[in-house]
């Protein structure tokens, strides 16, 4: 598996990550997550409702789906975030499902999270410090061992300040974290996540609010992370990106999985098209994801010509 990048400059796509057929549920060669028989249920209306999911390893996979397919949900369960009515799930081969969020992190497994209202009220430094593993419930061994602490802080400052330093955010340490631009807080919430030096990443919309300026940074950032033997996993609604870097794409739809594949072959995937088109059929909310729609038809027909050449 290669990721460095391409003569032209694309990212090299990591290949060989299936066994068999592209399709739902689809084997890995190497997983490092494993789910099987989930099922999330909100009242009466089945949000997650998925039979089997690997994800690859050392690999970019995007999970993809119309609004309300269930994509944040099944982010939530699977960071512990959320606890399932069904199903059971491995990250590097331990069982983890009902396991809470925290201590999911310090397996390795990090999801970034937003920079809400009482976040932004922290400084920048502040906010990489409370990404650091192993910060809470120690308050014992803190007040009996106060040098070996005094250490752990000196290495976690360390490390925050390593970390700003590659997001170009070590000019901000000392702003208050509301002060940055849309851009600047995805960068923070992804340097807040290495913290942890996590093997998985996983993403909540990375590209959301952050202005063209900063798009290429971010995807580099991205790249860079699968570059260092890191895992990512991302949900983004944003197609180009999906394709540009994603090695495998997920694509979920009322909270099942409908398709999976590399992005050309999800993309010239007719029931992809369905989904983003039927969703909504039967609820009220609004238009279906006709963007979305056009986007992935402009690039399943761009694959379709480049293969002709
Ligand atoms: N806490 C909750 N209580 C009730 N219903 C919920 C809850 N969380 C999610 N849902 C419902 O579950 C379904 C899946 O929602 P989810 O947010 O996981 O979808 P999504 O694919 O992430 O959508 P989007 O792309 O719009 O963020 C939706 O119908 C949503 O309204």
């Amino acid at each position: 598996m290669s990721s460095s990048a391409g003569a032209n400059g694309a990212p090299v796509k990591s290949t060989g990550l299936h066994v068999g057929e592209p399709a739902p549920g689809v084997k890995k060669v190497d997983p490092i997550i494993v789910a099987d028989g989930i099922k999330r249920q909100f009242g009466g209306l089945t949000a997650v409702d998925v039979e089997h999911l690997e994800i690859p390893r050392g690999a970019i996979t995007a999970l993809i789906g119309p609004n309300g397919a269930g994509k944040t949900t099944l982010f939530n369960l699977l960071t512990g975030f959320d606890k399932p009515n069904e199903g059971t799930w491995t990250f590097d081969g331990q069982s983890i499902s009902g396991v809470p969020a925290f201590r999911v992190a310090r397996k390795g497994q990090v999801r970034t999270f937003q920079l809400t209202k009482a976040l932004g009220l922290l400084t920048v430094l502040d906010n990489m410090k409370l990404g650091a593993k192993g910060q809470s419930g120690e308050s014992l061994a803190r007040a009996l061992f106060p040098w070996f602490w005094r250490k752990e802080e000196e290495a976690i400052e360390e490390r925050a300040l390593d970390l700003l330093a590659r997001f170009k955010l070590d000019g901000k340490k000392d702003d208050y974290a509301a002060s940055l631009s849309g851009g600047q807080r995805k960068l923070l919430e992804m340097a807040r996540a290495l913290m942890s030096e996590p093997t998985l990443v996983m993403l909540d919309e990375p590209m959301a609010g952050v202005n063209p300026a900063l798009t290429q940074s971010l995807l580099d950032h991205i790249l860079n992370l699968k570059k260092e033997g890191m895992t990512v996993l991302f949900v983004e609604h944003d197609m180009h990106m999906v394709r540009h870097i994603a090695d495998w794409v997920v694509v979920m739809a009322e909270g099942r999985v409908v398709a999976e594949g590399d992005p050309h072959e999800v993309m010239a995937n007719p029931a992809v098209i369905d989904a983003y088109l039927g969703s909504h059929h039967d609820q009220d909310l609004g238009e279906p994801d006709t963007d979305v729609v056009t986007a992935i038809k402009e690039l399943a027909h761009d694959d379709a010509d480049e293969s002709k050449h």
